[in-house]
């Protein structure tokens, strides 16, 4: 109840906040959107007075997030948004300009895709270092960096960066690295490429940046098509499916009931796969040669991967998020189905369908749905922040004092 009302209260500062066990989420609330342009908080910058009286800076205001990346700040970025459906060739055109930069950064939402980026650029002769959570591949005299987008250097100087699949700054629980890449990555250009709905969230937190904003909108290259029919039996299935579930305990299960039937050998992609494998099992499935003519995976394929895939089976519409089990949200549902029938792959036209017929009606609707417009954007305070904020803080915790800050407010 207290965190409710927390909630409620701090998203009149524009923040809101919830607190679960021990982690607090803020999620920033465009001012516009809720207030109304007149709306002023984001325009001051609060002071305390030190014991020595002298002004400084409030570490705990939180209004101001573009101030805490003062490299970025110092240049007029031009920021070009890509959006379009996937399969657009959005992504491609971003790393058309990263491979012509003097320097840069591509940041991912997987380490499947920086990898997959990584070696394009390598290949290209651009030397491109990998560095995710649980890799660092350094290539000598490399200017370019393929990086998880946690992993981004917001202290580095580029002339180009790419932010991949941009619409993940609303996710509960990462969205805060994209909104700490997109304020925070300082370099000439920036490429955003991702769903449509994050357009006008992202003009909005760019405002107060004076960086140029550009939108370049795309057409999907190939046609995807949604099928009438369930899958149905295993018996049906055929070289280039893709099965999507969403546990690793079913992966395999559904890998043994395909292999069972004689006529295919499976590749698997799960999240929890080290990378090595990961990597390897992509790369069988993805290789015309090789016998594992059919991947079975969770919705790690879901983000940007070009995989050779024709047709994307749904086991189920529905997974357990950490929390509960829910259906599929409309984007996530277009984004896995969108691994299907990729430009330039052996199946130049994709296909669509679920293991049950029951399923298929959620399916063809969220095709046919527009992803509902981002309004949140996640936030939290970089590592820094939080250091000299215990320091003025010394006996409060974090609760406490987003509290007292709400109290304050509510003072004014
Ligand atoms: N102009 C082009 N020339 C050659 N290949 C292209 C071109 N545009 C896109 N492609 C290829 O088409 C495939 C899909 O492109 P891309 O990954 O850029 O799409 P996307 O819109 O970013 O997709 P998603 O949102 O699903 O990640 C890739 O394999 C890419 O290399």
């Amino acid at each position: 109840m207290a965190s409710l009302l927390l909630r409620r209260r701090l998203s009149l500062l524009g923040l809101s906040c919830s607190l679960q066990r021990d982690n607090v989420e803020l999620c920033w609330v465009p001012w516009e959107r809720k207030f109304g342009s007149s709306f002023k908080i984001c325009g001051c910058l609060r002071q305390f007075s030190s014991s020595s009286g002298a002004m400084k800076f409030d570490f705990t205001d939180l209004t101001r997030p573009h101030t805490w990346y003062p490299s970025a700040r110092k240049k007029k970025r031009l920021v070009v948004l890509h959006v379009g459906p996937t399969n657009s060739g959005k992504t491609h055109h971003a790393l058309k300009k990263l491979e012509s930069s003097s320097s840069g950064i591509y940041c991912g939402p997987l380490r499947l895709l920086a990898w997959e980026v990584a070696k394009r650029l390598n290949k290209a002769e651009v030397p491109c270092d990998l560095i995710t959570g649980q890799e660092r591949e350094e290539v000598d005299g490399a200017k370019h960096k393929a990086v998880t987008v946690e992993m981004a250097d917001v202290t580095a100087e580029y002339d180009c960066a790419v932010i991949d699949e941009i619409q993940m700054l609303g996710c509960r629980t990462r969205g805060f690295s994209f909104t700490r890449a997109l304020l925070g990555i300082s370099a000439n250009e920036l490429h955003l490429c991702g769903d449509p709905a994050a357009v006008r969230l992202v003009q909005e937190i760019l405002k107060v940046t004076g960086d140029n904003v550009e939108v370049q909108c795309y057409e999907r290259l190939s046609p995807l098509v949604p099928l009438k029919v369930p899958l149905g039996s295993f018996s049906n299935i055929r070289t280039g499916d893709c099965l999507v579930t969403f546990s690793r305990q079913k992966i395999y299960r559904l890998k043994k009931d395909i292999e069972n039937g004689g006529k295919h050998l499976c590749s698997v992609v799960y999240g929890s796969l080290p990378p090595e494998t990961r990597t390897r099992q992509a790369t069988m499935f993805n290789d015309a040669s090789s016998e594992f003519d059919v991947l079975v995976a969770s919705d790690a394929i879901g983000m940007g991967l070009n995989l050779n895939i024709s047709r994307i089976i749904f086991s189920k519409l529905e997974k357990f998020d950490g929390v509960e089990m829910r259906e599929l949200t409309v984007p996530e549902i277009k984004q896995i189905a969108g691994r299907a029938g990729r430009y330039g792959s052996k199946f130049p036209v994709g296909e669509v369908t679920c293991l049950d017929a029951e399923d298929l009606p959620l399916l063809h609707s969220s095709l046919n749905s527009p992803s509902p417009i981002l309004e949140r954007a996640g936030l939290f305070p970089t590592f820094d922040f939080l250091f000299m904020y215990s320091r003025i803080h010394p006996k409060s915790g974090l609760h406490q004092i987003l509290k007292l800050e709400e109290f304050k407010y509510m003072q004014k």
